[in-house]
């Protein structure tokens, strides 16, 4: 996301972005991709868009005396104006979403849920948050006790929630579909395996939780070596799993948020029988 300062601060219209237009940008209306691998039906074919930048946006959220924002969005939610000391910077983007009008549900459904049906058909997708401390990412990423984040949002809809009707309906569960997932903290240049509490690799379905150690792994090129993974096709129950090591994480108490993460989290989740991969990011507070 680049951004461009305005000399004229008391213009009250959104200038023309100079953020760098790319052919890869989202298209949100876009068909979706079915998601049966086998179906013989005609689909529109994916534009190429390696990277989308959506803004999620919690304006003024402890103030109930709600000040006059520092942020003009235009209608179509592409631009973004903040208002600084200074001037006004100006930021395109590929969407933004205010929290106050839209919920996790519906955030997801308008800009996650696409891209889990790639998934679900062989594709590839990371999903990074990022932002200032308490601007909401973990609570993004991880949800609430009111409603699901993207992570458990996602496993329910690549495995189906258990619910047959509708997931038969939804045509959500292939065959056989099942997911491994692994979960790593990176904390001060070094990666810890949050499912694991011994130095071994392969199928660990729980952790011994007494254990306040982590295991920290070696990385061998691009991968960490002997990473533990769960590996399942009910997403209740690897839900549960990711619920109990999110707990895990390095946190600490900032001005703007009393469980600030202080580490990085990647969960990593493969569809091995479509070879799809998820890679969901949740940043430390910056
Ligand atoms: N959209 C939202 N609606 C309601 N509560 C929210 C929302 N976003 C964040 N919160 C709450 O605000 C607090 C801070 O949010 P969160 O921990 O997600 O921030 P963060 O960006 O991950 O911060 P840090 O970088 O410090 O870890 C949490 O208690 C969270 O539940």
């Amino acid at each position: 996301m680049a951004s461009t300062p305005s000399s004229k601060s008391n213009q009250t219209h959104l200038t023309q972005s100079k953020t760098p237009q790319s052919k890869h940008r989202l298209n949100f209306n876009m068909a979706k991709p079915s998601p049966n691998p086998n179906s013989t039906v005609k689909e529109t074919p994916l534009v190429e868009h390696p990277v989308e930048v959506i803004g999620r946006i919690r304006d003024y959220p402890d103030r109930k005396d709600k000040p006059i924002s520092a942020l003009q969005i235009s209608q179509d939610r592409q631009s973004l104006r903040v208002r600084t000391e200074i001037g006004y910077r100006d930021f395109s983007l590929d969407g933004i979403s205010l929290s106050e009008e839209e919920d996790l549900d519906g955030f997801y459904q308008k800009f996650v849920e696409s891209r889990i049906n790639g998934v679900k058909l062989g594709a590839k997708c990371t999903i990074m948050m990022y932002g200032p401390t308490g601007s909401g990412k973990s609570h993004t990423m991880f949800g609430c006790a009111k409603q699901p984040g993207i992570v458990y949002r996602s496993l329910r809809d690549i495995l189906g929630g258990g619910d047959e009707e509708n997931d038969a309906n939804d045509q959500r569960v292939g065959v056989g579909t099942f997911v491994q997932v692994t979960v790593l903290e990176i904390y001060n240049e070094e990666i810890y395996d949050l499912l694991s509490t011994n130095n071994g690799g392969g199928l660990n379905f729980g952790w011994s939780k007494g254990s306040a150690s982590k295991v920290r792994l070696e990385v061998m090129g691009k991968k960490a070596k002997n990473a533990t993974f769960i590996s399942g096709n009910e997403a209740g129950k690897i839900s549960k799993e990711i619920q109990k090591v999110e707990k895990r994480r390095i946190v600490k108490s900032t001005l703007c948020n009393e469980r600030s993460s202080r580490s990085h989290c990647m969960i990593i989740l493969d569809v091995p029988t479509v070879g799809g991969r998820l890679m969901l990011v949740d940043m430390a507070w910056i």
